[in-house]
């Protein structure tokens, strides 16, 4: 009884807007007809391997003319784009370079009212190059351009007033000082604070670091069940989020095709999946976090949070890229309705 009276404190205490921190990336989207060339191109099948401009524009050259798409992109930037699509109020902070790149990253955050506090450099524009392999699993060979520029200097002292959640990706650990100061700064100002571990190798390049930011300042902790083995030194299941629940008030382990596992202090939750048809994973996790956040902020059960995290993740991975359009949304939105009931 005592818990569930402090779980609708913290319920009410947490609902509001959201600020998402990240890379501001453009995704090029290319479909695979065979995993052949992740080999030619040394990009391990799932992981996300940083390439510098020249590499970028060679692998491009390596796939030629197949076919390819654009959408804007960056894990964060994909979770609050989601929630601004659901109707939550949401904020943005990232850098872009001035070319033809940035400003369709702008546009796409503009379009959907998030406020984008986008700086500016004379870098070109961070790409995110996601080959989708024929069984819909994506590799992503990123260029980081303007993205890495974020400094902790960047963060203007006023920015988490008005926002209850700041959401921040992994991919960003190629800055600690920022990561560790923003989170620190975010919640001195009141925020809860949410995690995505973002990539399997990119928790094994940083763990130590990653497991420090975790303890010290994250309070919902999101990871996919390559990402929790990795950062729990080969953990899995339920081991691995007793492990994560120690450090994180809610910690949600994502396991694919089994559902989820959610864990709140004592208590643990497993959610199902939704039936989909999957055709590019790209966004699935970014997707999940928007609506479990969603499900947060309007004060609903752990389990409905889950529900409203895998039903998203199930509808992004139905489509190419990270991005869905208004149609798909007005299908999430009233399937939303009844789940909430
Ligand atoms: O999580 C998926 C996102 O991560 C990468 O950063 C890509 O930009 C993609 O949109």
């Amino acid at each position: 009884m005592q818990l569930l009276v402090c779980y609708d404190i913290y319920l009410k205490e947490i609902m509001g807007k959201v600020l998402g921190m990240g890379n501001a990336l453009v995704d090029i989207l290319m479909q695979l007809e065979s995993d052949a060339v992740l080999n030619e191109l040394s990009l391990p099948k799932g992981s996300m391997q940083l390439v510098d401009g020249e590499t970028a524009n060679k692998v491009l050259q390596i796939l030629g003319n197949g076919k390819s798409s654009k959408a804007s992109g960056g894990s964060a930037a994909n979770t609050i784009h989601g929630l601004a699509n659901l109707g939550i109020e949401t904020g943005f902070l990232g850098k872009i370079g001035r070319d033809s790149w940035g400003d369709f990253f702008r546009k796409d955050m503009e379009f959907k009212n998030i406020s984008p506090l986008l700086l500016e450099s004379d870098s070109d524009s961070g790409r995110a190059i996601a080959l989708i392999s024929p069984d819909s699993e994506r590799t992503f060979a990123t260029y980081l351009g303007a993205a890495v520029e974020l400094s902790a200097a960047d963060i203007p002292t006023d920015i988490f007033q008005g926002y209850a959640y700041f959401h921040v990706e992994g991919y960003l650990v190629q800055n600690r000082d920022l990561i560790r100061k923003a989170l620190v700064k975010a919640r001195k100002n009141g925020l809860k604070v949410s995690l995505d571990l973002a990539s399997f190798n990119v928790v094994e390049d940083n763990l130590a670091f990653l497991r420090e930011v975790v303890s010290d300042h994250v309070d919902i902790l999101f990871a996919n069940e390559e990402e929790a083995r990795s950062f729990t030194g080969g953990l899995n299941n339920h081991e691995a989020l007793d492990y994560m629940g120690k450090m994180a008030e809610i910690t949600i382990l994502k396991k694919g095709s089994e559902g989820s596992l959610i864990k709140h202090f004592d208590t643990v939750v497993k959610v199902g999946v939704v039936q989909a048809k999957p055709i590019d994973t790209t966004g699935a996790g970014d997707l999940y976090a928007a609506g479990f956040l969603y499900g947060l902020i309007k004060s609903l059960p752990l389990e409905k949070c889950g529900q409203l995290g895998a039903l998203l993740s199930a509808s992004v991975i139905e489509v190419i890229g990270p991005k869905m359009d208004e149609e798909r949304w007005a299908v999430i939105k009233s399937e939303i309705e009844r789940i909430i009931g």
